[in-house]
């Protein structure tokens, strides 16, 4: 029994959810929490997850549709947090709010976002964030300032289990053509420089400061490297592919193996970007 999660990822690869839990509202969300006695995990459409091919422990709780929506007042907008980034860029650029251009390409959800504080061309979510609202481990519903988050590069600073439930954004007004523009530009970018029709978890590692991720696994001779059906992107090198029957295991060992000889040539620690969930074989 359980729940396969392979088609619910990026990757295409993992196990099988003991349990999943798909909430319709924050009342439904905030009962489950309460009442459930099982570790719980959270995933939003797995674009920056690894699932590991065993047992995922407990409950892995996925947001409804019901959390896929976008309000805007003005030039602020809340999203709930299953809503895809790209929606949430079209709706601002549809209603002429700026700043929120950079998540048009992102496959991620919004929830995802928030956790990761994900962000490309120069801005992330903790430049565009007003709030967020939460259910804490309690199951008690929280709201949550920019300032709580403690952002930095690719994480926050918040202590506990929190499952984000909606965000609000501020942008600044202005012309429909020029977000259009400046999103189309991000596109054609990515598109170039990415494998983005792959089966994959975007950057693997994070850039280390004052480096590019990317330039030391290619001087450390891994572009193109290849464990099982699990390879390192020939197009950008800091990407893993499932190139066709890879397993979580085969994207995992091949992870390692880079850092292995990054630290080996250059003394660097990669740190995995990328996050993991559940057991092993
Ligand atoms: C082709 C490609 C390009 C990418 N480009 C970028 C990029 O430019 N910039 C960037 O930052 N990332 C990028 N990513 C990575 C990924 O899309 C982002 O990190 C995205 O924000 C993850 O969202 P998700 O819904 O897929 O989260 P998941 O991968 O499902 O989860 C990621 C983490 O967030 C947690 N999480 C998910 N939802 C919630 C929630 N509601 N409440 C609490 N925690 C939650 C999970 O537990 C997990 O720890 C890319 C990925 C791909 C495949
Ligand atoms: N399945 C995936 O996550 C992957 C998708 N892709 C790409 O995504 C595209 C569609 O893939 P496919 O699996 O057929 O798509 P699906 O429509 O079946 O859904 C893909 C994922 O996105 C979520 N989702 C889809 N639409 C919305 C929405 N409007 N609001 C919130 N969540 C949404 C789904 O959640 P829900 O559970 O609510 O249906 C599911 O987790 C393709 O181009 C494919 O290449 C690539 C790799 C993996
Ligand atoms: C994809 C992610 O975010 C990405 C984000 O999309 C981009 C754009 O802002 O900048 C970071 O990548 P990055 O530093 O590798 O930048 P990219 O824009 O992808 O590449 C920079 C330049 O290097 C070139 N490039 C990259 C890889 C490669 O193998 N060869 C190559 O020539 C690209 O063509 C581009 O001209 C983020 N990654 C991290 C770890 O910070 C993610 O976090 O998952």
């Amino acid at each position: 029994m359980g729940v396969k999660m392979h088609n619910a990822t990026w990757f295409n690869v993992g196990g099988m959810a003991e349990v999943m839990f798909k909430p319709s509202s924050i009342e439904d969300l905030a009962a489950f929490v309460r009442e459930a006695d099982l570790p719980i995990s959270v995933v939003g459409v797995a674009s920056n997850l690894i699932i590991r091919d065993g047992i995922v422990e407990g409950a892995v709780i996925k947001l409804g549709r019901e959390f896929s929506y976008v309000n805007c007042k003005g030039n602020v907008i809340t999203a709930g947090c299953a809503t895809l980034l790209g929606n949430l860029a079209m709706v601002a650029q549809e209603s002429g709010i700026s700043g929120l251009e950079f998540f048009v390409g992102i496959p991620g959800t919004v929830g995802g976002a928030v956790e990761m504080n994900a962000g490309a061309y120069g801005s992330d979510v903790a430049s565009v964030l007003r709030s967020v609202r939460a259910v804490n481990e309690r199951g008690e519903v929280c709201t949550l300032s920019n300032d709580d988050m403690r952002y930095s590069y690719r994480e926050h600073g918040l202590v506990g289990k929190w499952i984000f439930v909606d965000a609000t954004f501020v942008g600044t007004y202005s012309d429909r053509h020029a977000i259009k523009s400046t999103m189309n530009e991000f596109i054609a970018q990515r598109n170039d420089s990415q494998p983005v029709r792959g089966r994959t978890g975007g950057s693997t590692f994070k850039n280390p400061e004052g480096q590019q991720a990317w330039k030391l696994i290619d001087k450390a001779g891994c572009r193109g490297l290849k464990i099982g059906g699990a390879q390192v992107s020939e197009k950008h090198c800091n990407f893993l592919l499932n190139q066709g029957g890879a397993t979580a295991k085969d994207l995992e060992d091949l992870g390692n193996e880079v850092r292995r000889r990054v630290y080996s040539m250059f003394g660097i620690n990669l740190e995995w970007e990328i996050r993991f969930l559940g057991c092993g074989l």
